[in-house]
């Protein structure tokens, strides 16, 4: 049994009197993970940010709808936007360690959530963040190193250590793998499989092979619309849309 983590309902997304979003409604479920695909511009970007509120810091963006997270509107005035990125945290497209130590990386979430009172306890989120990661073993002996030394998958898997250390709900990862070879790009790939079983994850992929791949549901947006979720085999091999099912044929992209 799934059960929804996060519900959009009649979600618009504005940039200045830009629609970018029109009308989304969408149930993510915990324990699997959800594709957002489309066509470039389609909004895919717009719509995971404004899972999470990351909308808030583009000047001219505006919500309008509905998101709760377990029931809670993730909108309301007594939500704590940089407690609500904690419970949902977000892995970019380019990774972007802070330019400290790995250790320090790691440690800056769990410090200003107040989630480690002493160095023990912090050292121990360092290491469980970063073996669910999966880079334990190549980072344990240069914890003080930086970041920024690492390969760019390494790089990522430090970003994904950084989300996880303060224990998220959901994880948003928009386009995780693009800068990344297809080795880095396998390892976060099975990374994600391990991860799902803790959490919601949603990843917006301009790859249908990796929708494929990582994902049990996906979603197809076109020009702004959710044209069609489902479960990622029936999305692929029985879409119910014509739309959709030009776009994974190929006919356009
Ligand atoms: N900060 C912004 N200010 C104004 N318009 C924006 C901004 N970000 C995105 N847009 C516009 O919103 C629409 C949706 O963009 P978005 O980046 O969400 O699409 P996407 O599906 O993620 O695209 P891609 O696959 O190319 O990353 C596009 O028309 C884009 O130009």
């Amino acid at each position: 049994m799934t059960e929804t983590k996060l519900t959009a309902r009649n979600v618009d997304v504005y940039y200045g009197q830009k629609k970018a979003i029109d009308n989304v409604s969408i149930d993510i479920d915990n324990g699997l993970v959800t594709a957002f695909i489309g066509p470039s511009g389609c909004g895919k970007s717009t719509f995971l940010r404004s899972l999470n509120r990351m909308n808030d810091t583009i000047a001219d963006a505006r919500v309008t709808g509905e998101i709760l997270l377990d029931g809670e509107d993730i909108y309301a005035a007594s939500m704590d936007p940089v407690a609500l990125r904690a419970r949902v945290g977000m892995v970019f497209q380019k990774p972007n360690p802070f330019p400290k130590s790995i250790y320090e990386n790691i440690a800056y979430g769990p410090r200003i959530h107040g989630l480690a009172s002493n160095k023990a306890d912090m050292d121990v989120v360092i290491e469980r963040s970063l073996t669910k990661a999966g880079l334990w073993e190549e980072v344990k002996d240069r914890l003080h190193d930086a970041g920024t030394a690492l390969s760019g998958g390494q790089q990522q898997r430090l970003c994904i250590a950084r989300a996880i250390a303060v224990s998220p709900e959901v994880i948003l990862m928009d386009e995780p793998c693009s800068a990344l070879d297809p080795i880095a790009t396998a390892k976060i790939e099975e990374l994600i499989d391990e991860l799902k079983e803790n959490y919601a994850i949603v990843i917006v992929t301009h790859s249908m092979q990796q929708a494929a791949r990582v994902s049990q549901r996906t979603a197809f947006f076109h020009l702004g619309n959710l044209v069609e979720y489902g479960e990622t085999d029936q999305v692929f091999t029985n879409p119910r849309e014509e739309k959709t099912k030009d776009y994974i044929t190929g006919r356009y992209g």
